[in-house]
Formats: structure tokens, sequence, C-alpha cells
């Protein structure tokens, strides 16, 4: 791994990493904030999934989170959204390929041989950030839009590995919206069978728990309600009594505007959950 941006933050650092993944086939950055504590002792981790378009560099640049992470010694992960590089297959629109992973594994080709996000946010990330960094096995999720539907699937798949998970404007149904139909038959194929198991809806609806979990969505969000079917979930979530707080907020768009307005209090609910003993 080769360290190739460090800056001094809130007494902390913002590093972004570069490594070759074993399990994507390419070159991979991602993005680490360490808050001060972590010099001394080892810090808890909040790992986010940006949305479509963005790499690592979007959370770290527009969200604002270092001020709070750095007082509640909270360390932040943020890793790209999809494999990259000329050898990785990509799609021209802007929804689809390299920026567009939607944290699954793909099983069709071309997408199969590298578009394997999931086994990459689940093994081999956890595994270098737990081998080079400072971590206690404390651990909570967090997304926006495309990376809103990554967190919450990840958690619903994955009962007790995340200690709270929280979403900005996340796609909750992708098998039922355009963005994720799209998505779903490049990278899966047609048989809808197969969508199932990552879709948070789904997962909520047969079973699959999750733990405390925070959910915002912005009124005036040019996505909600075509792409981003909030309520689908939220009446799901009522039904099954899971643990998730609903919010909507007038006049806030999909944008980091909404994401940097939230975000403090998003670090508080992870830290609460992350620091309980
Ligand atoms: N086509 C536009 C808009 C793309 C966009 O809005 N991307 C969002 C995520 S959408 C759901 O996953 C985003 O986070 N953009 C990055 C940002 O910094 O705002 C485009 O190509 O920009």
């Amino acid at each position: 791994m080769t360290r190739v941006e460090r800056h001094a933050s809130f007494g902390g650092w913002q590093e972004v990493w570069q490594h070759r993944s074993d399990i994507l086939h390419c070159e991979m950055k991602f993005a680490v904030y360490l808050p001060p504590q972590a010099a001394n002792q080892p810090v808890p981790v909040l790992y986010w999934l940006s949305g479509l378009t963005c790499s690592e560099q979007n959370l770290i640049t527009k969200a604002g989170f270092q001020r709070y992470a750095a007082e509640l010694g909270v360390m932040v992960v943020a890793i790209d959204t999809s494999p990259r590089g000329e050898d990785v297959a990509d799609d021209s629109a802007w929804d689809l390929g390299q920026g567009a992973g939607f944290y699954l594994n793909a099983t069709q080709q071309p997408w199969a041989a590298h578009f394997l996000m999931y086994d990459y946010l689940t093994k081999e990330i956890p595994a270098l950030i737990a081998s080079h960094f400072p971590t206690n096995a404390r651990q909570s999720i967090a997304g926006h839009s495309m990376g809103g539907h990554g967190a919450l699937m990840v958690a619903l798949k994955n009962p007790g590995l995340f200690q709270s998970v929280s979403a900005f404007a996340p796609i909750v149904a992708p098998s039922q919206v355009p963005w994720g139909q799209k998505a779903f038959t490049t990278y899966l194929g047609s048989d809808t069978t197969q969508w199932q198991q990552w879709d948070s809806l789904w997962l909520a609806e047969n079973g699959h728990p999750l733990p405390p979990t925070l959910i915002d969505q912005g009124l005036a969000d040019p996505f909600y309600p075509q792409q981003l079917t909030t309520e689908l979930l939220e009446n799901c979530c009522k039904e099954k009594s899971l643990p998730v707080t609903f919010r909507y907020h007038p006049d806030y768009d999909h944008s980091y505007y909404f994401i940097s307005s939230f975000i403090e209090e998003h670090l508080r609910f992870h830290a609460a959950a992350l620091t309980v003993s």
C-alpha cells in the first residue's frame, strides 16, 4: 500500500491510500481519516459508501465530517464506488460501470471479472484497515444514494457486523427503480430472483435485522421519490419493528450541501453506538 495524500485536519490526519486489490484485480484508492485519539489508542471505524459518479474524494472534500470525527474519536474510511482502470469494463452512461458498482458481486460478463465490490468491502478492506491502522473491534457503516443502498444492504446481509447504520437519500428498493433495474440487469442478469439478495427492501421484508439506523431524505431531492422510494422501507420497518428512524427535510436536495448539513448528527449517532461498552 502507498500513501498518496496526507493532510493535517482538526488535530488528526486525512489520508488517501492506493493499493492493488486482490479481489477486484486492479489498483484502488481509499480514504482514511485518523482522529487525534488514534495516535494513542485503537479507535472505532465508520465506513462510508458514496453514490453514483463518486470516488473516495467526495466525502472527504465536501462533507465537512473531520471536525466531528476528531471530537468523537472515530476513524472514517471512504472507499471508491467501483473497480477502476483501462482494463476494467465500463459504460458511457454515468449510472453504470466505473463509478457505479452498486456494492454487489456481478455475475454477468464482462462485469464479473472485476465488479466484486461486496467482497472487496466486506473482506479485503476490513482486513487492510485492521492490519494497517489502530482500530478496535467496533464498526458502523453509512452512505449516500447508491452508497446508502450499499450500507443498508451490507448491514442487512451481515447481522451483528455493524453497531449502527445511516444513510442519506438511499436507494432502498433497487429492484423497483430505474437506477437499480438497469444496474441489476447488467451486473446480475434478467432473472430477478438473483436480485433479491442485493435488495434492502426484500432483505428487510424477509426477516433480516438491522442495528440502530438513521435515514435522512431531502424533500427537494430531484431523485425523490422516483428513484428513492423511502416510504416503502419505512412501512416495512414499521411492520417488522426494525429500529430505523426516518427523517424528511423540506428544501434539501440530493447534494453534498444536504449531507454536510446533517453529517454532524450522523457522526454523533454512530459515535453513541460505537462507544457503548
Ligand atoms: N449526472 C450527474 C449527477 C450524479 C449525482 O448526482 N451523483 C450523486 C450521487 S447519485 C446516487 O447515487 C453524487 O453524490 N454526486 C457527487 C457529488 O459530489 O455531488 C453527474 O454526473 O454529476
